[in-house]
């Protein structure tokens, strides 16, 4: 008869986990990715590819890494990307895989910000990964933060408000569902999720 094997200790921190975050456009998952990052600045937040045009006050390799259309088809031939999708009708935005692996396997908190079909992607490569769709209070609160953030016309908005209501009836799919009534609430409640405590500097 054989010993059963030892159990092992309880972990003594959260492990590491890949959480997505999606929902639809102007919800608030820059703001509060961005508020994830400065509670818990070891949280890391991958930097997604695109051919979209930089905007000004954007930076290279913090928003975004600009890259052609050839370049992007380059990355994704040879699989150098996590998960890809056109977004918004137009431009191309990924993930590069590398990066979302090596923060991992060193045992980081790794956070990405996705849309809908990123994030199909993402469960069918890493279905270990948790997904949560931050959803807004409203659809008209929804419609007040897209008027409100000022960065797209009239038409663009439509577009993107008929996107909205197709990826709002997705949520079903998600692990998680975080309302954004309120910045810091949704950041606490996300923050519980990924099992980060607070760190008081
Ligand atoms: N699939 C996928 N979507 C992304 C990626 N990076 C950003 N997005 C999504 O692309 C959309 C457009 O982003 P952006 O151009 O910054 O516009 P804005 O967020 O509407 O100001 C947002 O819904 C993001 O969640 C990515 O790497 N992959
Ligand atoms: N909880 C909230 N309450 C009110 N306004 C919000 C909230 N979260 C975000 N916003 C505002 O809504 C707009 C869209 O937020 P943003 O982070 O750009 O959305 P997304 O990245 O999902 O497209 C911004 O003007 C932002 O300041």
């Amino acid at each position: 008869m054989t010993d059963p094997a030892p159990a092992s200790p309880p972990p003594t921190t959260a492990p590491a986990r890949l959480t997505v975050l999606s929902g639809p456009t102007a919800v608030g998952k820059g703001t509060v990715s961005a508020e994830m990052r400065r509670r818990r600045p070891d949280l890391w937040i991958s930097v997604s590819c695109t051919t979209r045009p930089r905007r000004p006050g954007e930076v290279e390799g913090v928003h975004y890494h600009f890259v052609t259309p050839e370049r992007f088809d380059e990355l994704v031939a040879t699989g150098q990307m996590l998960e890809w999708a056109v977004v918004h009708g137009v431009h191309r935005y990924g993930t590069p895989r590398e990066p979302v692996e090596r923060q991992l396997a060193a045992g980081r908190p790794v956070l990405l910000e996705l849309d809908l079909q990123g994030a199909r992607q993402v469960r069918v490569a890493m279905p270990e990964a948790q997904f949560v769709f931050l959803t807004p209070p409203s659809f008209e609160e929804l419609v007040h933060r897209l008027v409100g953030r000022g960065t797209e016309g009239p038409e663009e908005r439509e577009r993107r408000l008929a996107t909205a209501r197709q990826e709002l009836d997705a949520v079903t799919e998600f692990d998680h569902v975080v309302v954004n009534d309120d910045v810091t609430r949704a950041t606490g409640e996300l923050m519980r999720l990924m099992g980060l405590q607070e760190q008081v500097a």
